[in-house]
């Protein structure tokens, strides 16, 4: 990384605000994979051993600039206590006089983990007054959110302008690891794209065709690909905004000999629930009540053949509703087949992740990277703007 780290600073009994990424999987308020907690605990431990004291703050969700009990980082803290075997205080607000009054009583040593970021309108707007308070509670900012260091919002980015900013420890470890494999990749390099950030993901093809051997397209992702080309996609995901683009990235991959490969076959839904009906359709049968919730078994097959022949795989977003039992089949054939691929395998993302985990394959795996969108970014040769408002070495 050439941006300094927290290694390069002093921060014995500093107030050091650290962003962390610990937008964690929850289901009925409880954390199912707290792999993106367990990946800053170098950066919290080495600080803590330093004498600073740690002001955490992280966002969690989409909340969109309210309050949303569900989205509060309870659970978070209680898991990172019980992870650094000490008492992690939390705040019920992320700035303001309340705060303020519990970060300065931070001995060093001492972890205060703030409330959801994006409890704020001003975090994801980027909003300078928003950034100028998180900079107010601290002496330093470290910036260890790889996974949301794609985003410019003022706990990210803006709060650099305000403070000596330096990256975590993850953060330099995603950039190193990701770096290195990407600079010159081996061939053939697959890139599989899942997900349900369709507007997210579907921005980052355009330049994968130019980097990549094969694209693979799975999840909620796929049928702006096949609404585009005609299909009836039922009540599946779609991006009706991108159906021309999609239909385009379709033709350049033609032009440029790209492998561009799209389920043949979807496993579709009447309800979305593990009771529901399902069906295995063929593209062409996907019934107009339904949804689309995961690849169907031939194009499990497909998709594990080319991985399994990669020599680079870099794979963001499931290729179905893993999380119920019935439609994470694709997902499971995925996450096997990278697991058995010769090459050289990063999966990265909070549910990715999580899915890899799930299965018992997260270990197989050459790099589990804590970003998604901030991976498919990095890959693209895309700044990251939490990454360039850092201090550079
Ligand atoms: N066909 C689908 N329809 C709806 N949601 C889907 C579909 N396929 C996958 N998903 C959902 O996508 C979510 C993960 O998407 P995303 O956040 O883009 O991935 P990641 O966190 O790995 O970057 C999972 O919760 C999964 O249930
Ligand atoms: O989960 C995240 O991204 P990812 O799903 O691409 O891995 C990050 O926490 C960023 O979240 P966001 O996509 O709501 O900005």
């Amino acid at each position: 990384m050439n941006k300094k780290s927290v290694r390069d600073i002093d921060v014995a009994g500093k107030k050091v605000f650290v962003r962390v990424d610990f937008n964690v999987p929850l289901e009925n308020g409880a954390i199912t994979d707290d792999t993106r907690i367990r990946e800053t605990l170098p950066t919290i431990n080495y600080l803590i051993e330093k004498g600073a004291k740690v002001i955490l703050a992280s966002h969690l969700g989409r909340p969109n600039g309210e309050f949303v009990d569900s989205l509060r980082l309870t659970p978070v803290a209680a898991r990172l206590s019980e992870l650094l075997g000490k008492p992690v205080a939390k705040a019920d607000e992320a700035v303001g006089d309340a705060v303020k009054a519990k970060a300065d009583v931070l001995n060093n040593g001492d972890v205060l983990l703030l409330e959801n970021v994006r409890f704020y309108p001003g975090e994801e707007k980027n909003d300078p007054e928003l950034a100028k308070q998180f900079a107010a509670l601290a002496d330093v900012f470290v910036n260890d959110a790889f996974g949301a260091a794609h985003r410019a919002h003022a706990s990210t980015e803006g709060i650099a302008h305000f403070l000596p900013a330096v990256g975590g420890l993850l953060m330099e470890k995603e950039l190193d690891v990701l770096g290195k494999a990407l600079r010159n990749p081996e061939r053939p390099f697959t890139a599989i794209v899942g997900g349900s950030k369709v507007k997210d993901k579907i921005g980052v093809i355009e330049n994968l065709l130019k980097i990549a051997d094969n694209i693979i397209i799975g999840g909620g992702l796929s049928y702006t690909f096949l609404k585009a080309q005609g299909y009836e996609i039922g009540k599946s995901l779609l991006d009706k905004d991108r159906l021309e683009l999609s239909l385009s990235f379709i033709e350049k991959a033609k032009e440029s000999g790209v492998n561009f490969l799209l389920p043949v076959d979807i496993v579709v839904t009447d309800d979305f629930s593990a009771d529901a009906n399902t069906q295995i359709v063929g593209i062409d049968g996907i019934p107009a009540d339904w949804e689309g919730i995961d690849i169907g078994p031939k194009t499990r097959e497909i998709y594990a053949d080319v991985i399994k022949s990669s020599k680079l795989v870099v794979w963001n977003g499931p290729m179905g509703v893993f999380e119920i039992e019935p439609f994470s089949h694709g997902t499971r054939a995925v996450a096997q087949a990278c697991a058995e691929a010769e090459g050289y395998t990063v999966i990265g993302g909070g549910d990715s992740a999580a899915a890899a985990e799930k299965f018992g394959l997260a270990d197989k795996m050459d790099h589990i990277s804590t970003g998604g969108g901030a991976s498919l970014e990095f890959m693209e040769g895309k700044a990251l703007p939490g990454v360039v408002a850092l201090q550079d070495k």
